[in-house]
């Protein structure tokens, strides 16, 4: 029977590590959502990514049914939310699919500037958030200093503070009858025309795209034809069920409820993440607010290890594209590494765990270039370009105006932490202070306008360096704005090595140059030769450095010069041991390619 009282949608905000794997674990134990024997641990983190690196990117949504202390069944919906600023917009689709959350909160640790900004995000949506404190188990469990932390963010009171052990169940029940009592249920209409918010979708093998979606007004049912609001696509329905967390079918979804639809989508390009799942022939005129296209904003140049990886590695990207709308690939040459693939990604995270995912799961070696943002120019003659690709960006004499990406950076802060971080921002990074904001007791929000390109790099380290850990931060892209900038070639023994260009700030391109040849200088080994390291920029050489050449004895050693090997070095390649590059005579290892991103290591201390 269709009850949308006895429902109730959440997510759950919390650091990594703080729990919530484990917490969601013990909620699928206690309403036996799980088959004891089936159950594991971490049971909803399903890619080994994602276990190993702690980094829940998003894991499958889960329906629980809890019968409570009132003596009715109620249908629990919990839904992830992807942990990290690459994927901001998608943890705030997740949040307006939920009337609740629960924000979970390490007793050892106490809340964490990432905390933060979800909860922030949370209050936007108008989520009803219970604070709960989880570890309460452990020797060093400081309830009280936490409970005061939660108090000043969200101004409640201790009593509607919960205690946890997540790892023992202790509290467990307790917030399952919270989540009943305070969570409000969804409102909507059965009856009206359909309206379901998209906030996932994944690539089956067998079933094409499924889609994760939230309904708000309506109803869904096998046979339906129904619309993506944003690019009018019409979709016959296959199928529709809902998460045990298993897919388990149903005759129909309906208003308030969570789960998702099949129907012969082909491609999760298809099924954006906030778009509005409508009736093809009776549609609602409105979609829903807070949709928008995702767009790769950072780009760099993948390549196979090998030549002949090349095609593997195309169809790696192929198949990793079919659950991944935000990646973006298409071929391109390389002078210096061959054949291989521009690549976009939503940030440098996004492009971290595409790697790992290519390498791991494909056993593929890749060769990544320094990421770089997307540049506009507008030539003398008129014509105006797009360039991804720093090798491409056109020599000075040719260029009228560049435009670059500027974001709205905000950082989240204790209040001891202001001086540096401003300074880190507006000294180093090129941003400007819009306005500080107060965030409660000692907190403040710190909003810059600054260049896209210089986020992407350093600068979260660097930030977490300068606050000790404690700052966070979330950007979002505001607008192109006209700057300087030049592109800076590099040369290796003379040869240009197109992959080790970049574009940089003129105001930054000595030091950024000079710092780039010491760091090739460092990561090339040497060879029987000595070889000059250049930076070029505006026809002129403006920085150099030289590896010295071997002496001969141990080169006998190093460097025999047989084929074979040579062969057994390739073999290590490929494993990803060690991917080295022959650029005329001299051998360019992997880490060499990204140098730029370690020119600003070490610089703190
Ligand atoms: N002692 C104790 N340990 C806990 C408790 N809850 C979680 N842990 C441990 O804390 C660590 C992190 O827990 P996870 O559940 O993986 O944390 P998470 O928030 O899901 O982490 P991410 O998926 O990485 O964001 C694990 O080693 C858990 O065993 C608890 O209540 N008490």
């Amino acid at each position: 029977m269709y009850r949308p009282d006895l429902i109730r949608n959440i997510c759950i905000i919390a650091h990594i590590d703080h729990g919530k794997t484990t917490l969601v674990d013990r909620i699928l134990e206690i309403t036996n959502t799980v088959d004891k024997r089936k159950m594991r641990d971490q049971y909803l983190d399903m890619m080994d990514i994602e276990r190993e690196r702690g980094i829940t990117i998003k894991a499958q949504p889960v329906k629980v049914m809890y019968t409570a202390e009132d003596g009715n069944t109620y249908e629990i919906n919990i839904i992830d939310t992807p942990g990290h600023v690459d994927f901001s917009y998608e943890v705030g689709r997740s949040m307006a699919a939920c009337e609740g959350a629960v924000l979970l909160v390490d007793a050892t640790q106490g809340v964490e500037a990432q905390t933060v900004a979800h909860t922030y995000l949370a209050i936007e949506h108008d989520l009803e958030i219970i604070p709960v404190i989880n570890k309460i188990d452990l020797p060093n469990a400081n309830i009280e200093e936490t409970a005061l932390e939660i108090k000043d963010l969200l101004g409640v009171k201790d009593e509607e503070i919960l205690l946890v052990s997540a790892k023992e169940g202790t509290g467990v029940r307790e917030l399952l009858e919270a989540i009943v009592k305070r969570v409000p249920p969804p409102k909507g209409d059965i009856n009206g025309k359909l309206k379901a918010l998209i906030f996932d979708a994944k690539y089956d093998n067998y079933k094409g795209v499924i889609v994760h979606i939230r309904l708000f007004d309506g109803q869904v049912k096998p046979g339906d034809r129904i619309m993506t609001f944003s690019n009018k696509k019409v979709y016959e329905v296959q199928e529709v069920g809902v998460f045990l967390p298993e897919m388990t079918p149903v005759d129909a979804l309906s208003a308030g409820e969570v789960g998702y639809v099949i129907a012969g989508i082909k491609e999760v390009g298809d099924a954006r993440v906030g778009d509005t799942i409508t009736s093809a022939d009776d549609p609602v005129e409105e979609p829903l607010p807070g949709y928008r296209e995702i767009k790769p904003m950072v780009f760099a140049g993948m390549f196979p290890g090998l030549p002949e990886y090349y095609e593997e590695l195309r169809k790696a990207l192929e198949k990793l594209k079919l659950n991944d709308s935000a990646l973006y690939f298409e071929p391109t040459m390389s002078p210096a590494l061959g054949f291989g693939f521009r690549c976009g990604f939503l940030g440098p995270l996004h492009m971290d765990v595409v790697r790992e995912r290519i390498e791991r799961e494909f056993d593929l070696a890749v060769i990544l270039t320094a990421p770089n943002v997307r540049y506009k120019v507008v030539l003398r003659n008129g014509e105006e370009l797009e360039i991804t690709d720093p090798s491409k960006f056109p020599e000075e004499g040719e260029i009228l105006e560049v435009y670059e990406p500027y974001v709205d950076l905000s950082i989240i802060t204790p209040t001891d932490y202001i001086g540096p971080l401003i300074n880190l921002v507006q000294n180093e990074k090129r941003g400007e202070l819009r306005a500080t904001e107060n965030a409660g007791r000692n907190r403040v929000i710190l909003r810059f306008d600054a260049p896209l390109s210089e986020i992407i790099y350093d600068f979260f380290d660097k930030m977490k360096a300068v606050s000790r850990g404690y700052a966070s931060m979330d950007y979002e892209f505001k607008e192109y704005r006209k700057s300087d900038l030049v592109k800076v070639t590099i040369l290796v023994n003379k040869e240009p090595v197109d992959a080790l260009s970049f574009v940089v700030h003129r105001s930054k391109a000595y030091p950024v140059a000079k710092k780039m040849v010491e760091k090739l200088k460092e990561l090339i080994p040497r060879h029987q030769f000595q070889i000059p390291i250049q930076a070029k920029a505006g026809g002129r050489i403006i920085a150099r450095a030289d590896i010295k050449a071997l002496r001969k004895d141990v080169l006998a050693k190093c460097y025999g010069g047989d084929v074979t090997r040579k062969m057994k070095l390739l073999e290590k390649q490929k494993e990803g041991k060690k991917r080295l590059r022959e650029i005329g005579r001299v051998t360019i290892p992997q880490e060499a390619f990204l140098a730029l991103l370690k020119i600003g290591e070490g610089d703190e201390k």
